[in-house]
């Protein structure tokens, strides 16, 4: 769910780390969200009133849509340095199975190399195994091959798509 509920998966790291990945809050649109999610695709910015109505239409989908999002509470400014979502697919097959998606991961330029990313989408994939899904999909680049794997996944399939 996306909300400001603290959620034992989605808490914050060892004892000293001042890495707190959570889950998404409204107030994260002051916290440079958006800017962090235009490293990766066009994000134009939104205003507090569009960024408040999409965050209100992903809370509604509950467990089934969950953003995770990194910050270092040891800085001066409270800052999402890292971000990745995970949305649930309900299904018929498999007698009535879920899958995981993951989708929009992103760590600020100025904070990659630092395992933001490898926390943040293993803590996903954690998320969709408790949730009961029977895998756990994404979408990359062959350059993120290799990062993928250090995340756990093994290549499968091909990926296609139409764009609008
Ligand atoms: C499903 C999707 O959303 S795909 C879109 C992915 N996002 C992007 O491409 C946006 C731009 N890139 C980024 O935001 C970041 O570079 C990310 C998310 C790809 C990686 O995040 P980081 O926090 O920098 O990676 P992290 O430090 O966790 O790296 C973990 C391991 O993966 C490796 N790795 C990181 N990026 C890459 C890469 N591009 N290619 C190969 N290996 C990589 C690291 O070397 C590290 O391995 P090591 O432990 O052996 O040193």
């Amino acid at each position: 769910m996306t909300s400001t509920s603290p959620e034992s998966a989605a808490a914050g790291g060892e004892t000293n780390d001042p890495i707190h990945i959570r889950r998404l809050e409204l107030s994260d649109h002051e916290r440079g969200l958006v800017a962090l999610l235009s490293q990766l695709s066009a994000c134009p910015d939104l205003t507090a009133s569009e960024f408040a109505t999409r965050f209100a239409e992903l809370a509604a989908q509950g467990d089934d849509h969950v953003i995770l999002v990194a910050e270092d509470t040891s800085a001066t400014e409270r800052r999402i340095l890292a971000t990745g979502c995970l949305f649930v697919e309900r299904k018929f097959l498999r007698g009535g199975g879920k899958v995981g998606h993951v989708e929009d991961v992103v760590v600020d330029a100025a904070a990659r190399g630092r395992e933001l990313g490898l926390r943040i989408v293993r803590r996903l994939v954690e998320i969709a195994r408790d949730a009961g899904c029977y895998k756990v999909i994404l979408d990359c680049t062959p350059e993120l091959r290799a990062y993928y794997a250090k995340c756990g996944f093994v290549e499968k399939g091909v990926q296609m798509a139409v764009y609008f």
